[in-house]
């Protein structure tokens, strides 16, 4: 039996390879190539190698969909067909409307970047959504606020957000400008993924353009461009695993319209924790608290700990949530297994 190497190379810990993905290889596969999904298409997906970009060979059997930009995988050596994928981290998945199986956003993301604007896209209950989903995942949410050249203050802006989950990171800037990766180098170090999820217009692509520091062809079109297309195309129609410069990985997604919650219920308890931590002390283990005698949430609400507006949503989350989650029972593919708590 072969020894398995105790330190990772540089090249690939700073793709974001660690021993959880190491100690996952047989030795029969420590000679196979470990490659990072980059793009993934219907019939063809590309990876990220320590040396490049390489275009990935498919099995017999194999379908790309099984696949999301940031995992992990072996393939064989030369011919880089896909071997097998690794266990992820942390997976950022929804479900969309009449589809039967999750959509898989992107996997092995150490931080979602939740952009929104300091404008009317400004709405808590949307970001709550994305919250919810980042917890979920297991990935570390932090709330970026753009456009914060254009209003006067921010505070207001940062003060609702910080309020929506217990220790939530809010950072206000300019995407256009280079100062932007300063603020958010904290997240972008070497090694590290992060990935951006916002409506559509909130500036991901521009934030992605100013974190790569990409310009002329190689930088992604942005809606200022957007405008002149006569054919209305959307800016961002694809994700992709992109080189931070000086750091990590940054993968962009499409702007998404609504996020439909469902199989989040974990997701849902650490966003609304102030709440659902109160549930035990209520007087009825099966306490709705809408009505119950005792119901130790609408005594935080009376006595002003619980804001009602937040408590409605909450009630208003868990309704969806509940009816769009079929029962346990079946049969999971795409599951990660759940690490809660910091990972590292
Ligand atoms: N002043 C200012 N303008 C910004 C900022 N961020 C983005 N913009 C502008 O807002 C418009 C939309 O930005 P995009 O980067 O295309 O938005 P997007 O989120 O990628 O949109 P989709 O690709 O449709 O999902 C562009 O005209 C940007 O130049 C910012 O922080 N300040
Ligand atoms: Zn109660």
């Amino acid at each position: 039996m072969t020894e398995k190497p105790d330190h990772i190379p540089l090249a690939l810990s700073s793709l974001g390879w660690t021993s959880f993905f190491e100690d996952q290889l047989t030795s029969d596969e420590d000679a196979m190539e470990r490659l990072r999904i980059a793009t993934v298409h219907r019939s063809r997906m590309s990876a990220q190698s320590p040396d490049g970009q390489v275009k990935l060979a498919l099995p017999v059997g194999m379908k790309t969909t099984d696949f999301a930009v940031g995992d992990w995988i072996i393939a064989e050596p030369q011919t880089h067909m896909v071997v097998r994928r690794l266990d992820r981290h942390a997976l950022l998945q929804r479900k969309t409307e009449g589809a039967r199986f999750p959509q898989l956003i992107a996997s092995n993301v150490d931080t979602l970047f939740i952009v929104t604007s300091c404008n009317d896209d400004f709405n808590p209950a949307r970001l709550e959504r994305y919250l919810a989903l980042a917890n979920e995942a297991g990935t570390d949410p932090v709330i970026v606020l753009t456009k914060a050249d254009k209003v006067a203050e921010t505070s207001s802006y940062v003060e609702t957000a910080s309020a929506l989950q217990r220790g939530l990171k809010v950072v206000t800037l300019n995407a256009k400008i280079a100062d932007a990766a300063d603020t958010l180098a904290p997240w972008c170090g070497a090694g590290q993924t992060v990935a951006l999820v916002g409506s559509s217009g909130v500036g991901k692509s521009t934030l992605l353009n100013t974190l790569a520091a990409k310009t002329g062809d190689e930088a992604q079109l942005t809606g200022g461009i957007r405008e002149d297309d006569a054919k209305g195309r959307h800016t961002t129609t694809s994700r992709s695993l992109h080189k931070i410069k000086g750091g990590g990985w940054v993968i962009d997604t499409p702007g998404i319209r609504t996020l439909h919650l469902a199989d989040m219920s974990e997701g849902l308890d650490i966003l609304f924790a102030e709440i659902t931590e109160l549930a035990p002390n209520c007087r009825f283990r099966d306490c709705t608290h809408a009505h119950e005698p005792g119901c130790a949430i609408q005594a935080a609400v009376s006595d002003g700990r619980i804001d009602p507006a937040r408590l409605e949503r909450w009630r208003k989350l868990q309704e969806e949530n509940n009816a769009n989650t079929p029962d346990k029972t079946g049969p999971k593919s795409n599951q990660t297994p759940k690490r809660r708590g910091k990972r590292r």
